[in-house]
């Protein structure tokens, strides 16, 4: 453990100095290509600003034959590409692979000035953000960096569950989690073989109906509750990752026919704390977008909350509810929010402008 004098230093002679602080950049969708896939890379310079994260993926799902060619395409496409305001990251092959020392060698030498995080699979512990943490640092001294490269670590072992906290607090690079929920799956032989999304199986069940002597009818017709099988990881992850001031992802929603329960699964992660969360397929940009972008209804409510609270301090009534320093405390994480995403999205802005400071919505 580096005592708390040395953490902001840097790992290597020439290598830009950490940051202090993770900034909160929008980044509702983490748009998944494979950069050796040369239909979905020809649409990459396209979804420039359509999208908060551009994801080069050189891990899973990238055929074992492609992925000396998805490293070089996705040199070429960053090479190409002024991303604006639109965020570049890669998923690296996991660190026990033949691939990932040649994966960042490359990538940081050659584009490091436009990767913004690398995302790092299947993350076991601290030793993992340790390795990569010092690595990167050799490699941006040698590129002449002087914008640090942030890294992102996958949950999807239990022992990376385990070691949650040591993970988000192991670099000052750390700049959120993300939940792998297939590999997480298997390495927990839990009984699902979908990537990501609910089950059927996993409910409970309204209480039988008695008759007149208290006798249950457990024959009876009831009502069952089908129930989330990742509100556990994503919770955790949630307050892992805001102890330690970086940002929850939500991971991958498999099923991309299923548009509605693709919306529900993300919506419980935005509600619970995440930031974003991964799309997979093009028409799951627009469900993240919506999703994790206040409603108008919502920042309104938190603006008339923030207006009626004036100091910020005391007890006031608004439609019947007590409102009080820690309910502000909750509406101005909605209204920040709201802010941030009006400054990238200018459809977002239009509809938060209507809504005045007081929250009443003026068009
Ligand atoms: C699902 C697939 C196979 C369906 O691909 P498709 O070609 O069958 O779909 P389509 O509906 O026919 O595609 C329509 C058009 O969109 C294009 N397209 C399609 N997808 C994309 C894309 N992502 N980006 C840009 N363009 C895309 C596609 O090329 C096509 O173009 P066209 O109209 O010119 O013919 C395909 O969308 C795909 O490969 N997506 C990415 C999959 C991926 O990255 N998986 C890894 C992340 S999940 C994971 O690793 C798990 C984890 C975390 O590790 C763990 O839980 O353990
Ligand atoms: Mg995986």
């Amino acid at each position: 453990m580096r005592p708390a004098k040395d953490f902001f230093a840097p790992l290597a002679v020439g290598a830009p100095a950490p940051l202090r602080d993770i900034p909160a950049r929008p980044s509702r969708a983490i748009h998944f290509f494979d950069p050796s896939n040369a239909k979905m890379a020809a649409k990459v310079p396209q979804m420039v600003g359509t999208v908060d994260v551009l994801l080069g993926n050189l891990e899973d799902a990238v055929k074992a034959d492609n992925k000396l060619a998805a490293r070089q395409g996705l040199v070429d496409i960053a090479k190409s590409t002024d991303f604006g305001p639109t965020q570049l990251w890669t998923r690296i092959n996991a660190l026990d692979s033949p691939w990932v020392l040649d994966d960042l060698t490359t990538l940081v030498t050659e584009v490091g000035d436009k990767l913004d995080v690398v995302m790092v699979p299947k993350v076991q512990g601290a030793e993992d953000i340790h390795y990569v943490d010092r690595l990167l640092a050799q490699l941006e001294a040698k590129a002449g960096l002087e914008r640090p490269i942030l890294v992102h670590a996958i949950l999807e072992t239990a022992r990376g569950v385990a070691n949650i906290e040591e993970i988000c607090g192991a670099s000052p690079r750390m700049q959120g989690l993300s939940l792998g929920p297939a590999d997480l799956a298997a390495d927990r032989r839990m009984k699902t073989t979908r990537v990501g999304g609910g089950h059927p199986g996993y409910l409970v069940r309204q209480d039988p109906p008695r008759n007149e002597l208290g006798v249950a009818d457990v024959e009876a017709q009831r009502t069952t509750y089908q129930q989330d099988l990742w509100h556990y990881t994503i919770a955790r992850m949630v307050d892992a990752c805001a102890m330690h001031g970086i940002y929850p992802y939500y991971g991958p929603f498999g099923d991309i026919a299923d548009t509605v329960a693709c919306e529900d699964q993300f919506r419980n992660a935005f509600l619970l704390g995440c930031v974003g969360t991964w799309s997979l397929h093009p028409k799951q940009i627009a469900i993240a977008n919506r999703v994790f972008s206040p409603s108008v209804e919502d920042v309104a409510h938190a603006r008339r909350v923030v207006a009626a609270m004036g100091d910020g301090t005391g007890a006031v009534m608004l439609d019947g509810k007590m409102e009080d320093d820690a309910s502000l405390k909750q509406c101005l994480v909605m209204v920040r929010l709201a802010e941030q995403l009006a400054e990238i999205d200018p459809e977002l802005k239009a509809a938060y402008d209507a809504v005045g400071a007081d929250g009443e919505v003026t068009a």
